[in-house]
């Protein structure tokens, strides 16, 4: 469908929006599209209706349907990076008590600075998202920097002003308060340090601030720290948390609510299960990587969709409830072969405040030892809201007992994180 239109008011130099959801058009001048679409606005002919183009095709488009592309001016919809609520949060107490309670997470980056403080004299470091500024402090007071930029978007950067002066280290730490990948910074920095990681490793995206941070002040030869991250995933027993959501209803006070089983199983099963603490004989097999982010080449188009493979013999027998997965996070010494350190959230090692991410399956399977489970697994970015994703689980269940006869059928299944 070719509509042509003559120029009229209204007209605009093409704009990229995207669709909120999809939209079946009516009539012969109206477009369709759907949900994450990237339409090309060319005219605001109405506050209702826009005239737009899609794969060249054009037509017009409902303007409420529609989501301001990366640098469109407002359209009153929502903010697809949800600042205002996400710094919000950052800018109270709570989450900075937790990560400042989690020793694991804070001693690692202070031992970070530790090993490596005769290598961080006369170096320029970037603290991106300082938060209370704890990393910046330990490289003031456990190594000479010439500098350290502290950037934080939050309100908190007024107080972590207070703690730099508190803490008699002005003279080196500068507090900037703004968004990383907007400020100006007074110069290249020879090290680039953040606490970055969010649940599942990557939700929150604020590695994107990082990526964009990195190619713009980073130094040549400069150091990223973390400088590598890596996903790992673990088929999985879960037996308390089916009872306590499943299983409850077989039985409540003698009475058979199993009607209500499928309501659990959509309200309680369909989106991951943040801060989950797998125990170590709940894994099924020997854990793998199935995603490695390399800090130095990663870019911020590949998070748009990233992808593993997984193939797990099962060491045991038990109930396959579902996958947990963690991460793990590595800072390369500034030394030319000195030790790499790492920040492990996965069941062996001292528990984070992540703790880890547990995905289950709509129904348990009961799998023996010698059976294999062989699938992908892959974390889609949500073209709208750009904090979450989803995460795509495809697996088969090969038995290794022979009586099986279809035993290589391939089940998937998608969990929003969140929207
Ligand atoms: N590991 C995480 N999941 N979160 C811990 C770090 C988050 C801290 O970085 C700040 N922050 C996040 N993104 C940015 C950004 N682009 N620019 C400046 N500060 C930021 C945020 O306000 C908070 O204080």
């Amino acid at each position: 469908m070719q509509t042509e239109r003559e120029e009229e008011e209204g007209d605009v130099s093409p704009e990229e929006f995207v669709g909120l959801s999809d939209f079946t058009g009516s009539g012969s001048d109206q477009l369709s599209f759907s949900s994450g679409d990237r339409l090309l606005v060319h005219a605001k002919t109405s506050c209702e209706w826009w005239w737009a183009e899609l794969h060249g095709v054009f037509g017009y488009v409902p303007a409420g349907y529609l989501h301001r592309g990366a640098d469109g001016d407002d359209i009153s919809a929502e903010d697809p990076w949800q600042d205002e609520e996400y710094f919000g949060s950052y800018g109270t107490l709570r989450l900075h008590l937790e990560m400042l309670s989690d020793k694991s997470r804070t001693e690692t980056y202070r031992q970070v600075i530790l090993n490596n403080s005769s290598c961080l004299r006369g170096k320029v470091l970037m603290d991106l998202g300082c938060g209370t500024g704890i990393i910046s402090l330990f490289c003031a007071r456990l190594a000479q920097p010439s500098a350290v930029y502290a950037v934080e978007a939050s309100s908190m950067a007024e107080y972590t002003r207070q703690l730099v002066k508190q803490n008699g280290c002005e003279a080196v730490v500068t507090v900037l308060q703004g968004r990383a990948e907007e400020l100006e910074l007074p110069e290249q920095v020879d090290v680039l340090v953040s606490e970055w990681m969010g649940n599942c490793l990557l939700f929150e995206f604020m590695v994107e601030s990082v990526l964009l941070a990195r190619d713009r002040w980073l130094r040549k030869g400069g150091v990223m720290w973390p400088s590598s991250a890596a996903l790992t995933l673990v088929p999985c027993q879960a037996h308390s948390y089916y009872t306590e959501k499943m299983a409850f209803w077989e039985r409540p006070y003698g009475l058979d609510f199993t009607p209500l089983q499928p309501l659990a199983q959509q309200e309680f099963f369909t989106k991951p299960k943040f801060s989950h603490v797998i125990q170590p004989d709940d894994c099924l097999a020997t854990p793998c990587h199935v995603i490695s982010l390399d800090m130095y080449t990663l870019q911020v188009e590949d998070l748009e969709e990233m992808k593993g493979k997984f193939h797990f013999h099962l060491e045991k027998s038990g109930t396959f409830h579902g996958f947990t997965a963690w991460f793990a996070v590595h800072f390369e010494s500034l030394e030319t072969g000195g030790e790499t350190v790492e920040l492990n959230t996965g069941p062996s090692s001292e528990q984070t405040h992540w703790k880890q991410t547990l995905f289950m399956l709509d129904r348990p399977v009961c799998v023996h030892a010698g059976d294999s489970i062989t699938g992908t697994i892959v974390l889609r970015r949500n073209p709208i809201w750009r904090r979450h994703m989803t995460v795509t689980l495809q697996w088969s269940v090969n038995s290794s007992s022979t009586e099986e006869t279809d035993n290589c059928q391939v089940e998937t299944k998608s969990f929003p994180m969140w929207r």
